[in-house]
């Protein structure tokens, strides 16, 4: 049974509800609005905050990071390629919003932040909505307290009642794939799949824990090996559903493109741009009647290039 998530979403977006609800809905973590967008920190800036190598480094307005003149060098570029390629992008989407799928830990929060951010979407984790249409603080304890079929029932509701909306980013729940009625959700927008080696999630999952996350929570045991054969079952259960997404953003992709084979060197901007990347050749590829029209779209190209 399901708690009423649309009713939930109508009469917060009406104003009422509590204010942890209101915010969570209008701000995701309390940053963009619906409706007013907002976008509290410089989008270009907020990107820099993670330059090479998997830590967050110094934002620009900081003093040189201990990587030196080449680090900042590397986080500017970056952060300007986001923007250049976010500008594209928004052009193309047209407001559609887009769905990050993909395992658990493959990113879809982190790098949805940064997407929603530079592109002034919105951000959404439909986890945490659903925490909140069930009234619960955690993933975890829904699972425990109710059970997964009522998490799934909540799931879809949640991403029932994002679809209707516009300009967003919702990073969705690892398993929101495996159900086709969430597709046909997602396919109202843009759907994204961070496609990410097991061994690098098992590794990032070992390093954060796994209370968050119930199905691979587990009372003992070599926390990286745990994660690691537990995300290989689940991979496995869940076959191809993830290749539904419009378009695959593969880690190994990314860091061979880069000329090296470690997908632990990406930063999440890296990711962005690559996703505004795959999106924008999606759009292209798959617009019939090209309603952008020739023109507008060269025109529109030249303007990206003289920025
Ligand atoms: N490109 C990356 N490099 C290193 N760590 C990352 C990267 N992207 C995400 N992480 C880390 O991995 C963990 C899971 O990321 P998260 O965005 O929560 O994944 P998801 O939303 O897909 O479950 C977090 O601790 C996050 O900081
Ligand atoms: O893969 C899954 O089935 C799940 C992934 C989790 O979300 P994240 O992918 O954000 O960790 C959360 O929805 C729940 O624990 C189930």
């Amino acid at each position: 049974m399901e708690a009423g998530v649309g009713l939930a979403l109508q009469s917060r977006a009406a104003g009422f509800g509590s204010d942890r609800r209101r915010s969570a809905l209008y701000g995701g973590e309390g940053r963009a609005r619906i409706g007013s967008l907002r976008v509290a920190e410089p989008a270009v800036a907020k990107a820099a905050v993670w330059a090479r190598g998997s830590k967050p480094v110094a934002p620009l307005r900081a003093k040189k990071s201990s990587g030196g003149h080449e680090t900042l060098h590397n986080s500017v570029d970056e952060a300007l390629l986001l923007k250049r390629k976010s500008e594209e992008v928004l052009f193309y989407l047209n407001g559609r919003c887009i769905y990050l799928v993909g395992m658990m830990g493959s990113g879809k929060s982190t790098v949805g932040k940064i997407m929603s951010e530079v592109l002034g979407y919105s951000f959404f984790d439909s986890d945490k909505l659903v925490e909140q249409a069930v009234g619960m603080p955690s993933v975890a304890q829904i699972f425990k307290v109710h059970s997964e079929a009522f998490f799934r029932d909540n799931e879809s509701s949640v991403l029932r009642d994002l679809s209707s909306m516009k300009r967003l980013v919702v990073a969705t729940g690892g398993g929101a794939v495996i159900r086709p009625v969430n597709w046909k959700y997602m396919k109202k927008g843009l759907s994204v799949w961070l496609d990410v080696p097991l061994d690098a999630l098992a590794r990032r999952i070992a390093k954060v824990g796994t209370a968050s996350r119930p199905l691979l929570d587990q009372p003992s045991g070599d926390p990286y090996t745990m994660a690691f054969s537990k995300l290989s079952m689940l991979a496995e259960q869940r076959g191809d559903a993830y290749a539904n997404a419009d378009v695959r953003v593969s880690l190994e992709e990314i860091a061979s493109k880069q000329g090296h084979d470690d997908v632990s060197k990406l930063t999440p901007t890296d990711i962005a741009i690559e996703s505004f990347h795959k999106i924008e050749n999606f759009v292209i590829e798959h617009t019939v009647d090209n309603p952008v029209g020739d023109s507008q779209a060269d025109s529109h190209a030249q303007r990206i290039q003289t920025l």
